[in-house]
């Protein structure tokens, strides 16, 4: 009797090279992979006012993005790896989506480091993540069940009302963020109508995370870098 194995296959959105924009790496050469699918929206704009997670600035329905597809895991890491450049430095992976703990999984991570990647993650926290991922970025939702305990830096968008950074005091953090909220993607959208403004039209969530990291200074503030200077 034959047994056939079939490889996993991987669903991604696009994967890029840029600088990752947010956070601790500000400005660090990344390449990109951002999985498709999300636990917390359905990526759609008719499905944005009922979704857990109504404020997200990104597109990842389906695999029709730059050097988007469906891969082995083989294919995947080749994909990632050419388009790191020649360089002596190790390639630096940021696994995005969509939430990529829904894809990545311990085989994936196993083969990206036998291929010399460090493996970073944007997560929104909901799901369990396989062993050995070099750098976790957690960024709550709020009505959502946050089940990570621990990562290397907390990424709050804010302001949320039912995600106030006191709420997330348990977790364990190297860093803090507070990230404002872009209000872009709700005020495009045709749902807009359907979708409560988080905050009152007169604030504004730069000034506002400003406000509250000078007045707690454990946290510390996040800008998408990326968007004022007009990169991926
Ligand atoms: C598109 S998400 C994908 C990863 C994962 N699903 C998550 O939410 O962390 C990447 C990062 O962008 C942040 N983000 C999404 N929409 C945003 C917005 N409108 N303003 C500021 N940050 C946003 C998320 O909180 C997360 O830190
Ligand atoms: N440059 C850049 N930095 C980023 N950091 C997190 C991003 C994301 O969408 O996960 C992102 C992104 O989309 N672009
Ligand atoms: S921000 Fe993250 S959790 Fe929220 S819808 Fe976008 S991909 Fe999903
Ligand atoms: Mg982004």
């Amino acid at each position: 009797m034959t047994t056939v194995t079939t490889d996993k296959i991987y669903r991604v959105k696009e994967a890029f090279y840029t600088l990752q924009g947010e956070g601790t790496h500000a400005g660090r050469p990344a390449v990109f992979c951002r999985f498709s699918k999300c636990n917390l929206w359905n990526g759609k704009e008719d499905g944005r006012a009922a979704a857990t997670c109504q404020f997200c600035d990104t597109d990842f329905v389906g695999t029709d993005g730059q050097n988007g597809g469906r891969y082995s895991k083989d294919e995947l890491c080749s994909l990632l790896r050419d388009l790191w450049p020649n360089s002596d430095v190790s390639p630096f992976i940021v696994c995005t989506g969509g939430e990529p703990a829904l894809q990545l999984d311990g085989t994936l991570v196993e083969a990206m480091h036998k291929r010399g990647f460090e493996i970073a993650i944007e997560t929104n926290g909901t799901l369990p993540l396989p062993e050995g991922i070099d750098w976790i970025c957690l960024s709550p939702k709020e009505n959502s069940d946050v089940i990570l305990q621990q990562c290397h830096e907390l990424k709050l968008v804010y302001p949320q009302p039912g995600a106030m950074p006191d709420q997330f005091r348990h977790i364990e953090a190297t860093h803090r963020y507070l990230q404002p909220m872009d209000m872009t993607a709700i005020r495009q959208s045709p749902a807009r109508e359907h979708i409560p403004l988080f905050t009152p039209q007169d604030t504004d969530p730069v000034q506002a995370a400003v406000h509250y990291c000078l007045a707690n200074p454990e946290w510390k503030l996040s800008v998408q870098t990326h968007k004022w200077i007009g990169i991926d």
